[in-house]
C-alpha cells in the first residue's frame, strides 16, 4: 500500500468503536424519505484468504438473470430490482418511482439550502454519468460543455471523479488535471497535481489481474462482439455487443475462469461482468477515504455529493445514506431500486446539475 499524502490514515484502530451522531453530520431534515443505518462503515482495509462460495454453473447463481437486466432497455419487463420495472407504460413507472427519488433538479432548492452553511465536495462516476452509453468504451467522450461544467464546478467544492476504469484511462477521458481520481471502482486513487501520490490498497493483486486479463482475452476471441478491458486492478468482460444468444457462453467461461482465482469476485455493471480482488473496498470505501483525506471526513459542515448510474455506484450512495452524511444522486431513466436520495434522467441532466450548482455558488458568493 502506497499512501503518501493524506494526514488522517484511512485505517480505523477500531473500527467497532461507537460514532457519534456529530462525527456523522446528521442531518435527516432534508432527507426525501426515512432513513435507516446509522452505523458508520469503517475504511479498515481486510484482504480476506477465505475461498468465496461459488456455485458451479452460470444459470443457478444468477448470473444470466444479472446479465440480462443490466442496462435494460426502457420497455421491457424485468424482475430485477436493481434493473427496474419499466413496461410499456414505463412513462407511468418512471413517474412513480420519482415520487421516491426525486428530480435533484427538481429539489435543486432543497438541497442547496441545506448547502448554504456547508462545504460541498463533489463526487462523479464517469460512464453513463458524464459521458452517455456508447457500444464502444473506447468512444465514450464526455463533451466539451460537460468538460467545461466539471471544471467550473471543481474551482468551487473539492472534485473526485471515481470510475469503475483504469485511472489513467478515465483522467485522459476528463482531462482536468484539478481532479481527485480514483479508478478500478476506487482501487486507485489519485490527488490533483501530484504525480507520485496514490493510494493503491491492492498492489499485491496486479500480477494476477494481469494474468486473468489474458486468460479471458483468449477465452472469449472466439466469442463475436466479446470485450476484455484490462483496468489494472480489475479487468472488464463486456457483452453489449455480443448476441443475446451467447451471453450464457460469455458468462460460463468467465465463470470457469474465475474458479482458479478465490482470491477475485464478479460484480455485474452494465452489460459488463466486472472482476475484482476480494478485498472490503469499493466506490463508498473510496468516498470515505477520500474525504478523510481531505479532512473532511468527519464534520457536520460537509455535505458529500455523489453522482452516478451504475451498481457499482450504490457502495457509494449506501455510505452517504448510511451515515445520514450526503446526499447520492442516481443517473437513470428507468425505474430502479437503488441507496441513492434524488435522480438524474441521463448526462445532460447531470450537465444542467452541475451548471446550476455552479450559478448557485456564484450569486451566493456577490
Ligand atoms: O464506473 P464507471 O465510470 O461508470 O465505469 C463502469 C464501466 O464503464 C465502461 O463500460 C460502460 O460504458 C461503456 C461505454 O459507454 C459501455 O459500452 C459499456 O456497456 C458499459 O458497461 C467501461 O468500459 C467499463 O470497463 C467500466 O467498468
Amino acid at each position: 500500500m502506497d499512501l503518501k499524502t493524506t494526514k488522517a490514515s484511512p485505517v480505523l484502530a477500531d473500527p467497532s468503536a461507537p460514532i457519534s451522531k456529530s462525527r456523522l453530520g446528521m442531518h435527516s431534515s432534508l432527507m426525501p424519505y426515512s432513513q435507516t443505518g446509522t452505523s458508520f462503515p469503517s475504511t479498515i482495509l481486510t484482504i480476506p484468504r477465505k475461498k468465496p462460495a461459488k456455485l458451479d454453473d452460470v444459470g443457478s447463481n444468477g448470473w444470466l438473470e444479472a446479465m440480462k437486466s443490466s442496462s435494460p432497455p426502457r420497455k421491457k419487463i424485468l424482475k430485477d430490482p436493481f434493473a427496474g420495472v419499466s413496461s410499456d407504460d414505463g412513462e407511468c413507472a418512471y413517474h412513480s418511482w420519482k415520487l421516491k427519488f426525486p428530480s435533484a433538479l427538481f429539489s435543486f432548492e432543497k438541497i442547496v439550502d441545506y448547502a448554504r452553511d456547508k462545504k460541498i465536495v463533489m463526487f462523479l462516476d464517469y460512464d453513463g454519468t458524464l459521458s452517455p452509453i456508447v457500444d464502444d468504451p473506447d468512444r465514450a467522450f464526455m463533451s466539451a460543455d460537460m468538460r467545461c461544467a466539471v471544471k467550473n464546478v471543481a474551482k468551487h467544492f473539492p472534485t473526485a471523479i471515481i470510475s469503475g476504469r483504469r485511472r489513467d484511462m478515465v483522467s485522459e477521458l476528463v482531462g482536468l488535471t484539478e481532479l481527485y481520481y480514483a479508478g478500478s471502482h476506487g482501487l486507485d486513487i489519485k490527488f490533483p497535481d501530484k504525480e507520485v501520490n496514490l493510494f493503491q490498497p491492492a498492489r499485491e493483486f496486479l500480477p494476477m489481474i494481469d494474468e486473468v486479463f489474458r486468460t479471458l482475452v483468449k477465452i472469449t476471441s472466439d466469442i463475436t462482439g466479446a470485450l476484455v478491458e484490462n483496468h489494472k486492478f480489475c479487468a472488464s468482460v463486456h457483452y453489449r455487443n455480443v448476441d443475446e444468444k451467447s451471453w450464457a457462453t460469455v458468462a460460463q467461461r468467465v465463470h470457469d475462469v474465475l474458479k482458479d482465482y478465490p482470491r477475485l469476485r464478479l460484480t455485474h455493471g452494465r452489460k459488463v461482468l466486472e472482476v475484482r480482488p476480494v478485498i472490503d473496498w469499493n466506490k463508498g470505501k473510496a468516498v470515505e477515504f477520500l474525504l478523510e483525506s481531505m479532512n473532511l471526513g468527519n464534520s457536520e459542515e460537509v455535505l458529500p455529493i455523489y453522482i452516478g448510474d451504475d451498481r457499482t455506484d450504490e457502495d457509494a450512495f449506501k455510505v452517504l445514506r448510511q451515515g445520514n452524511r450526503g446526499y447520492g444522486i442516481l443517473v437513470s431513466s428507468v425505474p430502479k431500486e437503488s441507496n441513492a436520495f434524488f435522480s438524474l434522467k441521463d448526462t445532460e441532466e447531470v450537465k444542467k446539475f452541475l451548471k446550476s450548482l455552479v450559478r448557485w455558488k456564484e450569486k451566493s458568493m456577490l
